[in-house]
C-alpha cells in the first residue's frame, strides 16, 4: 500500500539567465513501512525531491499525495498544519531552535496544535537516542551529533506517517551515523516507520531496502538490491 504518490513532478529554478531543471518529471510511489534511499551525483535533485515530496517546495507541475490528500493543492496554513501532524522531516543542519532545550523543541509542535504527546514513546525515542540525560540542555551545548539525534527525536515524536531525512548522517561520525540507521531500521521493523532518505553514501544507502538513483532530475535506477548509481 502506498502512503505518499507523486506523479510527473518537474521543477525549473530560474538563477538569472539560466534555467536548472531540478525536476524533470519524476513519479514515484513509496510504500507503507518501507525504507527508501535517494542517491546520485551532486545537483543530481535529491534535495528538490525531498522538499517537493514532504511539501516545503512547490512543484511547477505535477502532484504529490499523502493518502488521501494532495498536498500540492494545499494552502500555506493547511499545510503547515499537515507537516506539523503526518510528515517529520530531519535535516543534515538539524535546525534545533536554539532558544528551547532539546525537551521544549521536541514539544513546540505539539503546543502548536494544542495536543499532548505520547509520553512513553517520546521517552523511548530520547533513550533510544542516548539523549534523555540531555534533554534539558540547550543545542548549543550539545554536540553535533547530540544536536542530531534531538533532531531526529522532534521528527518522530508524532509518529509521523512518513520520515524524510535529508543527508542525516551527513554530518556525524561513524557511531553517531550507525545509531541513527539502527534507529530508523528499528521503528521501520516495529512500527512500521516509513522513511526515505537522502544521502551520497552507497554503504548508507544499502541500508535501506529501495535504492532510488537519480540524475539530472530523473529517476535513472529504482531497484531492491545493488546499483550502479554514481554518487
Ligand atoms: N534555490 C535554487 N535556485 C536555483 N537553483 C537551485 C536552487 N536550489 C537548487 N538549485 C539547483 O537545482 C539542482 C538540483 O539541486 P539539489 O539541491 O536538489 O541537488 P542535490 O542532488 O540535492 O545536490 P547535493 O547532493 O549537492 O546536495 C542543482 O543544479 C542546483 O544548483
Amino acid at each position: 500500500m502506498a502512503v505518499l504518490r507523486a506523479k510527473e513532478l518537474t521543477k525549473i529554478y530560474q538563477a538569472g539567465k539560466v534555467s536548472v531543471h531540478a525536476l524533470n518529471g519524476i513519479s514515484v510511489s513509496i510504500g507503507k513501512g518501507s525504507f527508501t534511499a535517494v542517491i546520485g551525483k551532486s545537483g543530481s535533485g535529491k534535495t528538490t525531491l525531498l522538499n517537493v515530496l514532504s511539501g516545503l517546495e512547490i512543484p511547477d507541475s505535477g502532484t504529490v499525495h499523502l493518502g488521501a490528500v494532495e498536498l500540492t493543492g494545499l494552502k500555506d496554513r493547511k499545510m503547515a498544519a499537515l507537516r506539523r501532524k503526518k510528515i517529520g522531516f530531519v535535516f543534515q543542519k538539524f535546525y534545533l531552535i536554539p532558544e528551547f532545550t532539546v525537551w521544549e523543541n521536541i514539544f513546540i509542535p505539539f503546543y502548536l496544535d494544542d495536543k499532548n504527546p505520547d509520553m512513553d514513546y517520546v521517552e523511548f525515542l530520547l533513550k533510544e537516542m542516548h539523549m534523555w540525560e540531555r534533554k534539558d540542555f540547550f543545542p548549543g551545548e550539545l554536540s553535533g551529533g547530540e544536536q542530531q539525534r534531538a533532531a531526529i527525536v522532534r521528527a518522530l515524536a508524532n509518529r509521523p506517517e512518513i520520515l524524510f531525512a535529508d543527508e542525516p548522517t551527513g554530518n556525524l561520525d561513524v557511531k553517531n551515523s550507525e545509531e541513527v540507521l539502527a534507529l530508523f531500521q528499528k521503528l521501520q521493523r516495529q512500527i512500521g516507520q516509513t522513511v526515505v532518505m537522502v544521502t551520497h553514501d552507497l554503504d548508507i544507502a544499502r541500508r535501506a531496502d529501495r535504492i532510488i538513483c537519480l540524475e539530472d532530475g530523473k529517476i535513472v535506477s529504482d531497484t531492491e538490491e545493488e546499483n550502479e548509481c554514481e554518487s
